[in-house]
């Protein structure tokens, strides 16, 4: 029906979206490294901080791809951007954890990021994210349009004009709504589920502040961009 069909502008829209998300993946080496030899919790940490710095600039290069973005107030774009960094993080690592990788290399993965300081009481939530994702095998259209919707939240902190972020998520959101029913017609609910995966992100994203403040505690180091993305030192 009419409803349903994904007209051509939203077509063209996934397919910039898409590309932009396939363009700007974490350089493999990167990823490669965390696959390496034994570890240290001290190189797991560092490793990490080079990962999660890398995809922050993997974040504002997708960001900037997304139709209409550019056109929104500067200072929002900021805004935007810091605002869903750490959410976009965990959704990415999320993605990391739940693709096709050989199990063991799922294995040694959470190993490393099991024993790279940070605190047991995080690794929970975290992980049960992780697989919360994973059990949704979401397509890479789905994952892609998910992480722009995330990135397009109309009420992060100091956005000036909400409304204008909120049409571009709305046509986000339309998009993935029609994508959902197209990719998994047996399961009713799967677009509330996705949505569902949006509100843990948010919680997630409360354990990192309280993380942050931990690490600070035993004055781990992050890079100037992880800082100034974080709001720390
Ligand atoms: C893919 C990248 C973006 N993921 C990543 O860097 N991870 C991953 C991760 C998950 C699955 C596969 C591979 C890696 C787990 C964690 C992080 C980063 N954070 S962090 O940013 O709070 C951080 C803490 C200390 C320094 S940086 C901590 C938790």
């Amino acid at each position: 029906s009419k409803k349903l069909e994904i007209n051509r502008e939203q077509r063209a829209l996934m397919k910039a979206i898409v590309d932009a998300y396939n363009r700007h993946q974490i350089p493999e080496d990167v990823a490669k490294k965390l696959l390496q030899d034994q570890y240290s919790p001290e190189e797991n940490f560092l490793l990490l901080t080079e990962m999660a710095t890398s995809q922050v600039q993997v974040l504002v290069e997708f960001t900037k791809n997304i139709p209409g973005f550019l056109s929104l107030d500067r200072e929002d774009q900021i805004a935007l951007l810091k605002g869903s960094a750490v959410e976009a993080m965990f959704l990415r690592s999320a993605q990391v954890f739940s693709r096709k990788m050989p199990t063991e290399h799922t294995d040694v993965l959470e190993e490393r990021v099991r024993k790279s300081g940070i605190p047991d009481e995080f690794m929970t939530p975290m992980f049960n994210f992780y697989k919360s994702i994973g059990e949704l095998h979401m397509v890479q259209e789905e994952q892609a349009i998910l992480t722009a919707i995330t990135i397009l939240t109309p009420d992060r902190p100091y956005v000036k004009d909400p409304q204008a972020v909120e049409r571009l998520q709305e046509t986000m959101l339309d998009v993935l709504r029609k994508l959902c029913v197209l990719q998994h017609p047996q399961e009713q609910q799967y677009f509330a589920r996705l949505l569902g995966r949006l509100t843990e992100l948010r919680t997630l994203s409360h354990y990192h502040s309280e993380m942050l403040a931990s690490w600070r505690m035993n004055d781990h180091k992050f890079t100037p961009l992880l800082c100034e993305i974080w709001d720390v030192q």
